[in-house]
């Protein structure tokens, strides 16, 4: 089995709703978004899925949060933007539109910073 990960960079501010503490307040990160996805046949170039397009479609995914704030852009706007529910609403829209037959994805990590981060993968996966 392989698997292959890559990771992209976006900015943009955020607000904890219904929190005591500083992270109620409008603050920003440059949030990391690594996405792993997994299978057992390579093409025959050799790869499970070319960096650069599996890098694209997260790219396309996220777009709409660069130099935002999150609490604007929906779901966001109803959901707060933690990093757990970040993680899984960029699996899911990823994980729609994903063409890559063989290709599964595995885990959608979005780090805060290096020293905090949130992982979502489907359960029993
Ligand atoms: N489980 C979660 N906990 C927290 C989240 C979250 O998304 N999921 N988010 C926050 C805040 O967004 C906060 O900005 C991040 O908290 P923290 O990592 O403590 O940020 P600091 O910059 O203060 O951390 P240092 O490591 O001290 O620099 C809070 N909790
Ligand atoms: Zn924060």
């Amino acid at each position: 089995m392989y698997q292959v990960t890559v990771q992209v960079e976006i900015a943009a501010a955020h607000q904890l709703r219904d929190y005591e503490g500083e992270c109620a307040r409008v603050h920003g990160h440059t949030w990391q978004i690594e996405v792993t996805v997994r299978g057992n046949d390579l093409d025959p170039q050799g790869m499970l899925i070319d960096f650069r397009k599996l890098k694209q479609l997260v790219n396309l995914v996220v777009a709409g949060y660069d130099h935002s704030l999150l609490n604007d852009v929906p779901p966001f706007d109803r959901v707060t933007p933690t990093a757990e529910n970040l993680a899984k609403k960029i699996f899911e829209d990823i994980e729609a539109r994903l063409e890559a037959p063989g290709v599964i994805l595995e885990k959608v990590t979005v780090r805060e910073s290096p020293r905090a981060w949130a992982t979502f993968r489907r359960d029993g996966q």
